[in-house]
């Protein structure tokens, strides 16, 4: 059972690796994901200067997934940039790294450091920040995301990608698949980020669970599975030429081998990865061969993109 994936000019020995966010803050996160069974890596989106985020209690796990309102905390994108510069890429998995700037200036400046470097790792644009307040997801303006993809393509000459919120809507799809087929060095997407601004609510405290932005927060897990395949599979549909990368409710086999079926080109874990740990990636790909080998298929290709409809 063969479960490499080749794109990008990359090779990754599995399809499986962490959605930006979870286990990539810091250079311990990140050389534990690289010691990992993952196929690659990505850092967490950063910004100009470090940030410590938003107030604690930021992260809740339920039963059936995860509220997340961090805030974006992170070392500043000088500290990724220098493990960057660092990777050995000849030795090493692929490295991703997600860009999340405050303001347009400040992620055309750091988009602007790392292509002056020159450097092997692939840019994500995290158009689909929930947990800032007052800042709306650029996923969401789609002309003001329009206007970044053209300020970026100004200079950017590398394959890119960007990191998408859900759409919920048809009509959704469409707008935000003519915006990105504008953009030939937009080699893939990622479906989804967290679902925003959801809510949870502890019963016995009577109270929401996390502090920021009172209890609102990106939800994970299982409860956006269903999200996450619709929005993978209605953008493999209308990105032609482009990837999609399927992230939301991976925690077994079964999901990652859905999203391939959706036509995912690679798959990321995040709220199964933060509760887990890295054996996460192990188990998963193995529960993934197995059903693979179950139903007769060798490597991804021979069902990646063929779900049925009925
Ligand atoms: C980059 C900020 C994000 C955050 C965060 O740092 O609050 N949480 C998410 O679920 N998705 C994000 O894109």
């Amino acid at each position: 059972i063969d479960l490499s994936v080749s794109w990008l000019g990359l090779e990754m020995k599995s399809p499986l690796y962490n959605a930006s966010g979870v286990m990539c803050r810091s250079v311990e996160d990140l050389e534990a994901m690289r010691a990992s069974s993952a196929g690659a890596l990505i850092t967490k989106s950063c910004t100009l200067e470090p940030r410590e985020g938003n107030p604690e209690p930021r992260y809740f796990a339920t039963k059936l997934g995860t509220i997340n309102s961090m805030g974006l905390p992170n070392y500043g994108y000088q500290y990724y940039l220098d493990y960057a510069q660092n990777y050995d890429y000849a030795n090493n998995k692929p490295l991703f790294i997600s860009i999340s700037g405050m303001t347009l200036a400040d992620n055309l400046a750091i988009i602007k450091a790392f292509h002056e470097r020159e450097l092997p790792c692939i840019l994500e644009v995290n158009l689909s920040c929930p947990n800032l307040p007052g800042k709306p997801q650029l996923g969401y303006d789609l002309p003001a995301a329009q206007n970044a993809l053209e300020k970026i393509c100004e200079f950017y000459d590398r394959p890119f990608g960007v990191k998408l919120p859900p759409y919920f809507d048809v009509s959704h799809f469409d707008q935000a698949a003519e915006v990105f087929n504008r953009f030939d060095l937009l080699k893939y997407v990622t479906c989804i980020n967290s679902v925003g601004n959801g809510l949870v609510i502890d019963v016995d405290a009577e109270s929401v669970v996390i502090k920021p932005k009172d209890g609102l927060g990106g939800i994970g897990g299982d409860y956006v599975l269903p999200t996450s395949l619709a929005n993978v599979r209605e953008f493999v549909r209308r990105l032609p030429g482009k990837q999609v990368v399927g992230c939301g409710g991976v925690k077994s086999g079964a999901e990652a081998f859905m999203h391939i079926l959706a036509g995912a080109i690679t798959v990321q874990v995040g709220s199964c990865l933060y509760e887990e740990g890295v054996g996460a990636f192990d188990r998963i790909a193995q529960e993934l061969k197995d059903l693979m080998a179950a139903k007769g298929y060798s490597k991804l290709d021979d069902f990646r993109g063929k779900l049925k409809t009925l």
